[in-house]
């Protein structure tokens, strides 16, 4: 059975700004992610790939056309129920870390759910868990200097898995990190996708890490040019000597 996707987007376009100021960031952008799917956004800088991440993760209104993330359709959801969203059922991390100095790593993944009004016990029972599952569970306790930048990034990503959440919005979250550290970050992404079934929009600038992606979205003004299904993960070089399958956007 064809599992029902995760994010769809038909005919979104965002907008920014009016007359000489106008931008179109998305010029009617229709694509779909499945739970359990790794898809790579790629394409040059300004094409709109932040943008495309904030409108799925209701962090920006669609100005037409429409987005459903998580089974809602975030054009007509209340302030309170884009705010459920973000805090249940969607998660972002950025090259940025914003992690506390000051806070150990569980307390850093235990914040926002604190913050969200759920009880101590239950925040840390959630944070520990998704520590597990991006295996620092032995290392709780430690501040976030006492950790590679790689291992940062990972503390980054728990915060963003806590409880059920069913979507990742990565967007360049390897941009501060050296290769090894970068690849192990995929590499995790990659096995959340695969083990947790969490549906991964991954924004990169980074042509290798296609390797890792199930498809890889291509964008160019705003409009998705092209789509690369990647099957048995194909490497970068096969994608660049045109070895995979090509979808051209309806
Ligand atoms: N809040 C905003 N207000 C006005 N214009 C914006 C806003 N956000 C993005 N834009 C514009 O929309 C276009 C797409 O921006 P976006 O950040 O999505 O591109 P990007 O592909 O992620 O770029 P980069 O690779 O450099 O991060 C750019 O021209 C940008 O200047």
């Amino acid at each position: 059975m064809t599992p029902r996707p995760i994010v769809t987007f038909d005919g979104v376009t965002k907008v920014f700004g009016r007359g000489s100021t106008e931008t179109r960031a998305l010029d009617s952008v229709s694509l779909s992610i499945d739970p359990g799917e790794l898809v790579a956004v790629m394409g040059p800088s300004g094409c709109g790939k932040s943008t495309l991440l904030h409108v799925a993760g209701g962090l920006e209104a669609p100005t037409s056309g429409q987005v459903v993330t998580c089974g809602r359709n975030l054009g007509d959801a209340s302030v309170a129920e884009l705010s459920s969203l973000r805090r249940n059922d969607v998660g972002f991390v950025f090259q940025r870390l914003n992690l506390i100095p000051s806070l150990t790593a569980v307390e850093n993944v235990m914040l926002p759910l604190e913050l969200d009004g759920m009880n101590r016990r239950q925040a840390r029972m959630q944070s520990v868990a998704a520590l597990e599952e991006v295996g620092l569970s032995g290392h709780l306790d430690r501040y976030p200097d006492d950790f590679s930048g790689g291992q940062q990034q990972r503390i980054a990503i728990a915060r963003a898995i806590t409880g059920t959440r069913k979507v990742l919005f990565a967007d360049e979250p390897t941009g501060a990190l050296d290769t090894l550290a970068a690849d192990s970050v995929i590499d995790l992404l990659s096995s959340l996708a695969r083990d947790r079934g969490t549906a991964i929009l991954l924004v990169t600038h980074e042509p290798r890490f296609t390797a890792w992606a199930d498809r890889v979205v291509y964008l160019r003004d705003g409009s998705v040019v092209d789509e690369a299904v990647m099957r048995s993960y194909a490497s970068a070089a096969d994608l660049a000597s045109g070895d995979h399958d090509t979808v051209s956007p309806a």
